[in-house]
């Protein structure tokens, strides 16, 4: 469905993509886990059509080519991007927000239908609808945050780094909504600082390093991966002069 690629971004003279390419089925999650300044949050806005990459990228969801296109036709074309930070209105209510996210000409006839979604995985959203945003928790926040890309309905939901700054419980109710996100056919492209519980929801997941894709596998292959297990899961570099025999 998704398919985005070489995309390379320059940032001045900073190379920070450098022919990333990523696909994205119907339905399917993706994870991308990298070191911080990998280039990831590039690589989503690029995605999302809020940077410009370098000529020879393609950004094409289903048939559509958007590159070079309007912002707003991202969305349009069915692209939501939750950015790192969240990106809510915080002056305006939970409900003002929600509205906001549905301003599109596709979104707006599947207004109630959506809102709908959005109070059955987030019930608390329901009751603080008069609630000023940037009063809520930040588990609020980026419960707000989804469910307002949701209201644009999506057929790519984009998550950046969904969990930072949140509590151990919050972030465990934020994956079980995202794996109900996953249940109801929107594709899900996540990056995440939090593997062990990205790649539980993950089919498929890709590694990226100083703007390059570096290795890709399935949620299983990643996480059985010694360098996937050394670099984000805590596992111990294998010792050089062991010889695999323990004392
Ligand atoms: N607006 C900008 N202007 C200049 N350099 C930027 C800009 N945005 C990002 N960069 C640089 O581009 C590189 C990639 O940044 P990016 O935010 O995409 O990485 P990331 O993998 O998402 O990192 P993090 O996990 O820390 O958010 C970094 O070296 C960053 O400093």
């Amino acid at each position: 469905m998704l398919n985005a690629g070489p995309i390379s971004l320059h940032y001045g003279k900073h190379l920070a993509l450098d022919g990333v390419s990523i696909t994205v089925a119907d339905g399917e999650t993706v994870v991308v886990l990298g070191a911080n300044g990998a280039g990831k949050s590039s690589m989503l806005k690029a995605i999302a059509g809020l940077v410009r990459p370098a000529p020879g990228a393609l950004v094409t969801l289903g048939d559509v080519e958007l590159l070079g296109r309007p912002t707003h036709k991202f969305l349009e074309a069915g692209i939501a991007l939750v950015p790192e930070g969240r990106g809510i209105f915080g002056e305006l209510t939970v409900a003002e927000n929600l509205e906001l996210g549905a301003y599109t000409r596709h979104a707006r006839p599947h207004e109630s239908r959506q809102r709908a979604l959005v109070l059955d995985l987030f019930p608390r959203l329901g009751e603080r609808q008069k609630q000023i945003a940037r009063t809520m928790s930040g588990g609020e926040q980026q419960m707000l945050a989804i469910g307002r890309a949701l209201m644009s309905c999506p057929r790519l939901l984009m998550l950046d780094e969904p969990s930072l700054g949140l509590a151990p419980i919050i972030t465990t109710e934020l994956f079980a909504a995202l794996a109900r996100i996953r249940e109801t056919g929107i594709a899900l492209l996540v990056v995440e600082q939090n593997v062990k519980a990205s790649l539980r929801i993950a089919h498929r997941g890709y590694l990226m390093e100083a703007g390059r894709i570096t290795g890709t596998g399935t949620a299983d292959e990643l996480r059985d991966d010694p360098a996937v297990q050394q670099a984000f899961l805590g596992a111990a570099a294998p010792n050089p002069l062991s010889n695999g025999v323990s004392t």
